[in-house]
C-alpha cells in the first residue's frame, strides 16, 4: 500500500495492494502496519455503503466536534470524482478544495476530521464505502452546499437530496464557525 499526499493537508490518496487473476480482482483496503506508519487512523468505528445513480452528488458532509471522525473512502464498484473541502481554520490549505477521480481499481482517499467530503458519480451506478473513526451522531451531521465551494462541477443539474441542497454555504459557515 502506497500513501501519497495531495495538495490538501492531511489528505492523503492510497494506492491499494491489488491482485488480479483469471477469477477476477482482489483488493487490500486496510493495513494496519501502513497506516500507523504514515500516521493514520487505525481506529475505525463505523463502516457503511452507498450505491448512486448517475450525476449523483453526495455531499459535503462532516460530522461536528466532539463527533468528528477521520474518514477513509473508495469505490468498489463504477466511478466517482471525489471533492474534499478543508474546514479547518488552522490548516494551511483552510477553505481550499481537492477534486479526484476514484474508480473500482485501487485507489482510496484519507480524509482527516474537520473536512467536508463530497462526490459526484460519474459511471451509470457507483458503490461507495466509507470507513469512519466515529460513530454517527445526527445532531454532529453537518455539511455545507456543494455549490459554494468554489469547485465547478462537471455536471448538469445534478441529482442531490434536499437535505444537501439547503445547507448553508461555506463562506456562511466560515464567518460563522469553525472547526
Ligand atoms: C452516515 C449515516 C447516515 N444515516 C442516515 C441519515 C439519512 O437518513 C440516511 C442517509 O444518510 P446521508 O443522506 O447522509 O447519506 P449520504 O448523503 O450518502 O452521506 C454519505 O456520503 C457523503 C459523501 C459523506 O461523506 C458522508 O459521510 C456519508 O454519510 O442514513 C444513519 O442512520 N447513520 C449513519 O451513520
Amino acid at each position: 500500500m502506497k500513501v501519497n499526499a495531495t495538495s490538501l493537508a492531511g489528505v492523503q490518496l492510497l494506492e491499494n495492494f491489488v491482485s488480479q487473476d483469471k477469477r477476477g480482482t482482489f483488493v487490500k483496503t486496510f493495513h494496519l502496519g501502513a497506516f500507523q506508519e504514515h500516521g493514520l487512523a487505525v481506529d475505525f468505528r463505523e463502516s457503511y455503503y452507498s450505491i448512486s445513480h448517475k450525476n449523483v452528488i453526495r455531499g459535503m458532509h462532516f460530522q461536528l466536534p466532539p463527533h468528528e471522525h477521520d474518514k477513509l473512502v473508495y469505490v468498489t464498484q463504477g466511478a466517482i470524482l471525489d471533492v474534499v473541502v478543508d474546514l479547518r481554520s488552522g490548516s494551511p490549505t483552510y477553505l481550499q478544495h481537492l477534486a479526484v477521480s476514484l474508480d473500482e481499481h485501487n485507489q482510496a482517499i484519507y480524509i482527516p476530521r474537520g473536512c467536508a467530503h463530497g462526490f459526484l458519480a460519474l459511471s451509470n451506478t457507483a458503490t461507495v464505502v466509507y470507513n469512519v473513526t466515529s460513530v454517527y451522531e445526527p445532531k454532529a451531521d453537518a455539511g455545507v452546499r456543494w455549490d459554494s465551494i468554489g469547485f465547478k462541477w462537471p455536471v448538469q443539474n445534478p441529482i442531490v437530496s434536499d437535505r444537501d441542497a439547503t445547507f448553508k454555504s461555506l463562506n456562511d459557515f466560515h464567518l460563522t464557525s469553525c472547526l
